[in-house]
């Protein structure tokens, strides 16, 4: 079996070489003559899977995206022609999350903002919105939720509407799909007379799809002096994006909010488990036995931990300002993907064990470190 993956895609040959030869390709390039004698396509959110890609995919029978977002791939040509496909549903929920929390507490000591008692307002409460939720459920950040399609299946009775949220929240972050069309449409959710309309200095985070916030709106209106705050991981029109934005923001990155090593690894796994499903094979291979030790394992907290303790916790793991530092500096020379393509490893909460004798366990186990309980006699 021949299998075609993206070159960005770890761990690839440790999963896949047993079920056929692995080859790689560059994502943004992909030629369809390269598909001619292909079984199984690997990519990631930066190859379009269309009618052109696939005129001479004719032995094709699988095709993974290690993603969640599918707005890349025309699902029903797959259908169509029969071709197996699968993506990965929650790879990256806790990469993501974590992103967001990074920049939470990034943004509350350079601002000198208690989180305490603010409200973030989470749009799209799927896999990433839910996992955010949950671990910052111990913070005191009040929180609403968003997500009309999950209140309509009757499964979010606490959905409150868009614009209310919208006219609300301290802090708005969003993890909807890409939805071009359709009563519940996302491409240009934020558009300009919602900005508008928004409180000063709402800090809005984005790392579902840029083209969820119109960004030459947003640019235009930060322009003429209205105050938001942002965080921005994904921009309309990847990889040439709308540079002028950069000033603006607090902190930027390149679309890699869902970039931890495991979240990655797991994005391969997820694939890996569909193409032995698909080929009735047992999948046997575990992810675990291929992330390296992370630098810094351990930890002890004191008696007391203040919101800003816990934040110094969260930055020992991830500090977004790593990011936004190699995005604002090498933006120019490297270019979008570049920086991408060469993300520092990254690692998740749980990774740092944490020797806790605070009173905070709880909060710091549903922030997702692993907290062992240390009595002090
Ligand atoms: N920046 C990154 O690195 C990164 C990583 C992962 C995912 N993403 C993006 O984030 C999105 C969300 O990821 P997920 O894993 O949570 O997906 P998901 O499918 O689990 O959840 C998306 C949720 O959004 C809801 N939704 C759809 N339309 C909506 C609307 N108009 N208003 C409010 N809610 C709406 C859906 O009902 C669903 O519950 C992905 O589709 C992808 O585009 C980005
Ligand atoms: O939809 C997703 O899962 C993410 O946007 C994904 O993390 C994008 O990363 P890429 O596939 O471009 O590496």
């Amino acid at each position: 079996m021949k299998i075609l993956a993206d070159q960005n895609m770890p761990l690839v040959e440790e999963f896949f070489s047993d079920l056929g030869e692995v080859r790689r390709f560059d994502g943004r390039n992909l030629q369809a003559s390269s598909l001619h004698d292909v079984d199984a396509l690997l990519i990631r959110s930066v190859t379009k899977v269309n009618a052109d890609l696939l005129e001479h995919a004719k032995q094709l029978q699988f095709v993974g995206t290690a993603t969640i977002g599918i707005d890349h791939v025309d699902t029903q040509l797959l259908a169509q022609r029969d071709i197996a496909f699968t993506n990965a549903p929650g790879c990256n929920a806790i990469a993501v999350a974590e992103y967001v929390i990074s920049a939470l507490y990034a943004y509350a000591q350079e601002t000198d903002t208690c989180l305490q008692g603010k409200t973030l307002g989470i749009v799209g409460v799927g896999n990433i919105g839910h996992c955010l939720k949950e671990k910052l459920a111990g913070t005191g950040i009040n929180i609403l939720l968003c997500d009309p399609l999950r209140y309509e299946q009757g499964d979010l009775p606490e959905h409150v509407d868009i614009d209310t949220v919208l006219s609300t929240a301290d802090i708005l972050s969003f993890h909807v799909p890409l939805i071009k069309q359709g009563e519940h449409k996302t491409y240009h959710l934020l558009d300009e007379s919602r900005l508008k309309k928004l409180k000063d200095s709402t800090l809005i985070i984005n790392a579902s799809r840029g083209d969820v916030i119109d960004n030459h709106a947003l640019l235009k209106l930060l322009q003429n002096g209205q105050r938001l705050e942002l965080v921005l991981d994904v921009w309309e029109n990847e990889p040439n994006i709308l540079t002028d934005l950069l000033p603006y923001t607090r902190f930027s990155s390149v679309h890699i909010a869902g970039h931890s090593l495991e979240g990655k690894a797991r994005g391969t796994q997820m694939l890996y488990d569909g193409l032995c499903d698909l080929l009735g094979k047992p999948a046997n291979k575990q992810l675990e036995t291929f992330l390296p030790v992370p630098a810094l394992t351990k930890c002890r907290t004191e008696k007391t931990l203040t919101e800003q303790d816990l934040g110094r916790l969260v930055h020992l793991v991830y500090d977004i300002r790593r990011d936004d530092g190699l995005m604002r500096t090498n933006l120019a020379s490297y270019g979008f993907d570049n920086l991408r393509k060469n993300y520092p490893p990254r690692r998740e909460f749980s990774t740092l064990n944490i020797d806790n004798m605070s009173e905070h366990g709880n909060v710091l186990a549903m922030l997702g470190f692993n907290v062992i309980e240390k009595n002090e006699d």
